[in-house]
């Protein structure tokens, strides 16, 4: 077993209760993952209340985006439990870090394949669609993504976890490199969601000073929950005016007590080997088949093919090149191929056969097998270059119509 690093347990100054509390929208209890021989979640215990703005903080690679990865059923868990309230994939709404939209599809279109996914109707989608792009200043509908800056790609990125309407929001760093002003309405409308609609949000941010928003704050520090709680009850706590100040306190804090009391961390209780012995994902799905993604599948290929008229027309016409080449190639008799046939069967004493004999049967002594052979030859396409049997040497020369010689090496008896 790999020994986790040794890092001072989470202290949590709102509630270290194990129990969650019956309205929490996710509660993640003993967290466990590593990526090869280096942990990256370590007895992470976490409780996100319903319908309020969670502010996951944290410096660069503390495992933000691992732990929102393992909520949403990306990764597993090597041990450990994630609770959802949410039973449906179609409960979370969930903004990757990392973009992960069709660039070469329009607004619309994006929108279209989204609510697809998830099963809205055609109506559905145009009204969602609008009222999201009023609300996120989105640019025209009829633009690709890649004709877009990075930062409407982020805003048509969240639009698309929003469409749909989910009871939680997952957001990892939905406002990076965005203007303070998109940004502020982003958590207005945020904030609109949870305090009238009753929504859950999740949010990552690099910015601190922003997470003030959030009605609780989790502040994360190399795989583990330093602190949860309010922006009023961390302050307090700390003594301090800033975020960024309470946070700073709390990591001296950490690393004071890490020192002095030497904490170990406290070992995973189970560890697994098996794939088979991971912690079930916190959404199930055993649907083999979804129409709705079916449906969207073919409407982005088709999308994709109509802006790709060259290799649309390829992949068309190529199978149908293939089949005129093969019906030409195959199955026919080759034309004005020379074919010369030695035939050491005494056919007559003028040793060609007869047209004559044809009309008797073989099996009577009348045609030779051979001379049949060679009628039905005639039929076909080829030059035929005849030489029968007459004992007067070990070699013959013949010619075909077009004058050709050919040479037939007599079988030595
Ligand atoms: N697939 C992977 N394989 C190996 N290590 C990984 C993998 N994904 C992430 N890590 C490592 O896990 C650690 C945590 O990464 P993670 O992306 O969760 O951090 P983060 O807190 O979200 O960082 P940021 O705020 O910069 O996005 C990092 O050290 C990263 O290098």
């Amino acid at each position: 077993m790999t020994a986790l690093v040794d890092e001072a347990p989470a202290q949590n100054l709102q509630q270290t209760a194990v129990v969650p509390r019956p309205s929490s929208a996710v509660v993640v209890r003993s967290a466990y993952k590593q990526y090869g021989q280096t942990a990256i979640l370590k007895d992470l215990n976490l409780t996100i209340p319903t319908g309020k703005i969670y502010g996951l903080l944290g410096p660069s690679g503390c495992g933000k985006t691992t732990l929102l990865s393992c909520i949403v059923g990306r990764l597993h868990l090597d041990s450990g439990e994630i609770k959802l309230k949410g039973k449906h994939i179609s409960d979370i709404g969930y903004m990757p870090q990392e973009l992960a939209l069709h660039n070469e599809l329009s607004i619309k279109e994006t929108f279209t394949y989204y609510g697809y996914i998830f099963n809205l109707s055609n109506d559905v989608i145009e009204t969602r669609g609008r009222e999201l792009k009023e609300l996120l200043k989105l640019p025209s509908y009829s633009l690709s993504l890649n004709e877009i800056s990075g930062g409407q790609q982020r805003r048509v990125s969240l639009a698309v976890a929003m469409l749909h309407d989910p009871k939680l929001l997952i957001l990892d760093e939905p406002t990076v490199g965005l203007d303070p002003l998109i940004s502020q309405s982003i958590w207005e409308l945020l904030l609109d969601l949870t305090s009238n609609e009753g929504k859950t949000v999740i949010i990552t941010t690099h910015y601190i000073e922003e997470a003030k928003q959030s009605q609780m704050i989790g502040l994360m520090r190399k795989g583990t929950l330093l602190s949860e709680a309010s922006p009023t009850e961390l302050l307090t706590s700390c003594n301090c005016s800033y975020l960024e100040e309470a946070f700073l306190k709390i990591c001296q804090n950490q690393v004071a007590e890490t020192n002095s009391f030497k904490i170990p961390v406290k070992q995973p209780t189970r560890r697994f080997s098996y794939a088979r012995d991971l912690p079930p994902p916190p959404l199930l799905n055993n649907t083999l088949f979804t129409f709705g993604r079916f449906k969207a599948q073919v409407c982005k290929n088709i999308y994709l093919l109509r802006r790709n008229i060259p290799f649309t027309l390829f992949v068309i016409f190529l199978p149908l090149i293939q089949t005129v080449l093969f019906n030409v190639a195959c199955g026919h008799d080759p034309k004005h191929l020379t074919l010369g046939i030695l035939n050491d069967e005494p056919v007559s004493q003028t040793g060609t056969c007869s047209l004559m004999q044809t009309k008797n049967c073989f099996l009577d002594g009348g045609v030779p097998v051979s001379c049949l052979v060679l009628e039905r030859l005639k039929e076909k396409t080829f030059e035929l270059v005849e030489y029968s049997n007459s004992d007067d040497g070990q070699y013959a020369v013949s010619e075909n119509k077009s004058g050709d010689s050919f040479m037939f090496r007599k079988k030595l008896q």
